[in-house]
């Protein structure tokens, strides 16, 4: 008896690996850009490589609750060429991090991130160089999307440019009360690179966006949360030690949402992304491949035993 039940969940659980398998082969792999694309990931990695300083820091937590920290304070955390890469890194480890449930994306020493580092930007300024570091970090920026997590952007002070670009990638976005975002590409002679505008217009939808992109505003919380930008406000620190207030504050806000089992939680995750992603058929068949994944599972027979009443 024992022995069908665990073929049944093995038989279970490689339905649900071929569900999410065939999700990201409609997504190509979680990629956007590929050999086809002429989109050569390795040339990319060494060019960038060329443009050191900083760090994109992980550390996974037993709870399942990641923090991804972006570290380049001198530079008001923006992103040299080995952070690019780093977080490729750091992107790639979480995809295979089975008892994951949730990520924490912040910058280091009370700021988000600045974008760019403008210094690698004037190095590369031509557009073949530009277009092969738009297409690397779209890359990058689409797999932490679609990552099996739960995420949440914590903007505290200033996610300008590519920093701005870089919260999109994330489920959620919640700020403090300094907190500013803002795409200054216009101001740049840009419009984001590395999906932002894409990912922005499906947040806030297209007349905002339009708003966003094309006056280069900052958005505060006030503004954030009125148009749906920003999904959550955070209390002033207290303390000296704000980092951390807002990093617990932060934990507090995310665990809501990550509570209970990490397959049920995966799963949400999952649902939703490809519903947001797929065309509503292929959505259907993906959700019905996940729910499978589920129903009669310990999660599902625990909570039937129990005769939960949920008032
Ligand atoms: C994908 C497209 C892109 O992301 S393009 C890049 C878009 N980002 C920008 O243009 C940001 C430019 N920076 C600024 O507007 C200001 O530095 C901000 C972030 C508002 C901070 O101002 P403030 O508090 O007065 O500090 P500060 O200007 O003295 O900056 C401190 C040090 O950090 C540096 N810094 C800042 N941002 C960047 C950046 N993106 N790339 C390289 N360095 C940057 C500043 O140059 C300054 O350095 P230093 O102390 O003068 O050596």
């Amino acid at each position: 008896m024992v022995l069908h039940a665990l073929k049944q969940q093995l038989l279970k659980s490689s339905c649900a690996f071929g569900s999410w398998a065939r999700l990201m082969q409609t997504q190509s792999s979680g990629c956007v850009y590929s050999s086809t694309h002429d989109f050569n990931p390795k040339e990319v990695r060494e060019k960038l490589q060329a443009f050191p300083g900083g760090s994109i820091d992980l550390l996974k937590q037993d709870c399942g609750i990641a923090i991804l920290t972006i570290n380049n304070p001198s530079r008001m955390n923006a992103f040299s060429g080995s952070m690019m890469v780093q977080l490729e890194e750091k992107v790639s480890l979480l995809e295979n991090w089975s008892d994951g449930k949730g990520l924490i994306v912040h910058g280091a020493e009370g700021t988000f991130c600045s974008g760019s580092d403008l210094n690698a930007v004037r190095a590369i300024s031509n557009p073949q160089d530009g277009m092969k570091m738009c297409m690397f970090m779209q890359n990058t920026l689409t797999r932490l999307l679609r990552l099996p997590l739960i995420s949440v952007a914590l903007v505290e002070g200033k996610a300008l440019g590519g920093g701005a670009e870089l919260t999109t990638a994330c489920d959620f976005r919640i700020m403090a009360s300094d907190g500013v975002i803002q795409f200054v590409h216009r101001h740049m002679g840009l419009v984001p690179g590395w999906g932002g505008a894409a990912r922005l217009v499906r947040i806030v939808g297209s007349q905002n966006a339009l708003k966003l992109l094309g006056g280069a505003v900052k958005v505060d919380l006030e503004f954030g949360l009125q148009i749906g930008l920003v999904d959550g406000a955070l209390e002033a620190p207290q303390a000296q030690d704000s980092a951390d207030t807002l990093l617990e504050q932060a934990e507090c806000w995310l665990s809501r949402y990550t509570k209970g089992p990490t397959p049920v939680i995966q799963a949400v995750k999952r649902v939703v992304l490809s519903g947001r992603e797929l065309p509503l058929s292929d959505a259907l068949r993906t959700e019905k491949d996940v729910f499978g994944t589920l129903w009669g599972g310990p999660a599902n027979l625990q909570a039937l035993a129990s005769k939960s009443k949920h008032n």
